[in-house]
């Protein structure tokens, strides 16, 4: 199956992510942009979601209306610490979602992701997923929460991200081809330490004020 990058370019995207990027940005707005970005990223990331038909009654007439087909709600799983950002946005847009964790680290030396949580919703053979975190670097701990998530066997499965790295990319698609990407931006490359660069720093630091 052929690995898919969307980078989605919306102006407004654009705009909030230069204010989350910029260092000035106190805690409090880098919280508040990351949960307006995800509602936009939520819009095009489920812009493909089937729709059916029902027969409803508005004040004036009978109509077919649309709404979502599956029968199961979609699940949104975060890779904390920083997936919760983007978890919060898109439960904004979408309240009925059911939600699953993965708690990973980076060990700073290796740059190797350490689970410490995880759990996710049952029927998930049912259920589309969306993995969230920020931050694709290395691509090692998307690699390593999508490896776990595809024990549970998702109907479908897409990664969502604020910030890529070239390298993150091409790393996480090594290893699973089949899962689509979608960021708001693709940076230039990783510093010596795995941080993106430009990129906007250590994103669950910046969200919860910890550095
Ligand atoms: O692509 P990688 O090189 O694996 O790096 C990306 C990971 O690093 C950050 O988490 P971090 O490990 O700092 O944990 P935190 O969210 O708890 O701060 C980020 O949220 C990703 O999960
Ligand atoms: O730049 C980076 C890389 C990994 N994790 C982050 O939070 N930021």
């Amino acid at each position: 199956m052929p690995s898919k990058v969307t980078v989605i370019d919306h102006p407004l995207i654009q705009h909030k992510l230069t204010l989350m990027r910029r260092e000035e940005t106190s805690t409090a707005k880098f919280r508040s942009l990351l949960i307006e970005i995800s509602m936009l990223l939520a819009y095009e990331v489920t812009r493909d979601l089937p729709l059916k038909y029902e027969v409803i009654k508005t004040p004036l007439a009978e109509m077919k209306a649309p709404v979502l087909a599956p029968e199961k709600k979609l699940v949104i799983v975060s890779i904390m610490r920083a997936g919760q950002g983007i978890l919060d946005g898109m439960l904004q847009l979408m309240p009925s979602a059911r939600v699953g964790h993965i708690g990973l680290y980076r060990d700073p030396h290796t740059l190797t992701p350490v689970e410490y949580y995880f759990k996710v919703p049952h029927d998930i053979e049912e259920r589309d997923m969306i993995v969230v975190d920020p931050m694709v670097a290395t691509g090692n701990s998307a690699i390593a929460a999508v490896d776990r998530l595809k024990e549970t066997n998702p109907k479908t499965l897409k990664l969502v991200c604020l910030l890529a790295a070239p390298e993150g990319i091409a790393n996480f698609h090594a290893h699973h081809p089949d899962v689509p990407i979608y960021t708001a931006a693709i940076d230039d490359c990783l510093d010596e330490h795995g941080y993106i660069i430009p990129g906007l720093g250590d994103a669950g630091d910046r969200l919860f004020g910890t550095k």
